[in-house]
């Protein structure tokens, strides 16, 4: 069975990755898409009280699973659209490690910071200031196939240049490039 094709998209809070994954399934047309979103595994958690070492180890497990289940469900042959926050290091580690690296698209969405604190204010339901802690930390590792300015172009737009895209996507992939970058040998065996 050919593994499923994932469009993973990495920016802040309030960046619009979730609009363009909106957006993206209703526009791809070619294959059936699934939007998989960090935020989704996190409101499956119980919602108990947890000492705050206890909560930090449940979001470490909750990403370490939302990245092993993008790469169950693309090895089925399901397409993917990943919404993702890589505010550190180990997440992108980590998702290179476990996805195959020729099989994603990696978007970077881009926001200016202005923009992005009157977003945050006017939808409320995000702690102030959670998109500038993010700011200078999720494009660090600074390699993208595709890359897209929320601040200039609406989600439908930035979605339509998605597709667009799809079918020319580079070889090597970003994710190869900085696999190659990022991970020993040993690691990489994980999804030869
Ligand atoms: N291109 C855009 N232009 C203007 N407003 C936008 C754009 N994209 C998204 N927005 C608005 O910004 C807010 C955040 O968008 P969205 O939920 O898509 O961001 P997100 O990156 O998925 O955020 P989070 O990671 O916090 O869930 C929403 O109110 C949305 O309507």
């Amino acid at each position: 069975m050919a593994p499923g094709r994932i469009i993973f998209l990495n920016g802040t809070s309030s960046s619009g990755k979730s609009s363009i994954a909106r957006e993206l399934l209703d526009i791809l047309d070619d294959g059936v898409f699934f939007h998989m979103a960090v935020d989704g595994f996190n409101a499956m958690r119980s919602k108990r009280e947890l000492e705050a070492e206890e909560l930090e180890a449940a979001l470490r497990r909750t990403r370490m699973g939302f990245h092993r289940s993008i790469a169950a469900m693309a090895a089925a042959g399901n397409d993917i659209v990943v919404d993702h926050v890589l505010s550190e290091p180990w997440r992108l580690l980590d998702c290179l490690t476990v996805l195959r690296p020729e099989d994603v698209l990696f978007v970077g969405v881009h926001c200016p910071l202005d923009e992005l604190v009157r977003r945050e204010l006017a939808r409320g339901d995000r702690p102030p200031g959670l998109a500038a802690h993010q700011y200078d930390r999720v494009h660090a590792h600074d390699d993208y196939d595709l890359e897209c300015d929320t601040g200039a172009a609406d989600p439908r737009e930035c979605a339509q240049h998605i597709k667009d895209f799809l079918p020319r996507r580079p070889s090597p992939t970003a994710f190869t490039r900085l696999r190659r970058r990022h991970l020993t040998g040993s690691q990489e065996v994980l999804t030869a």
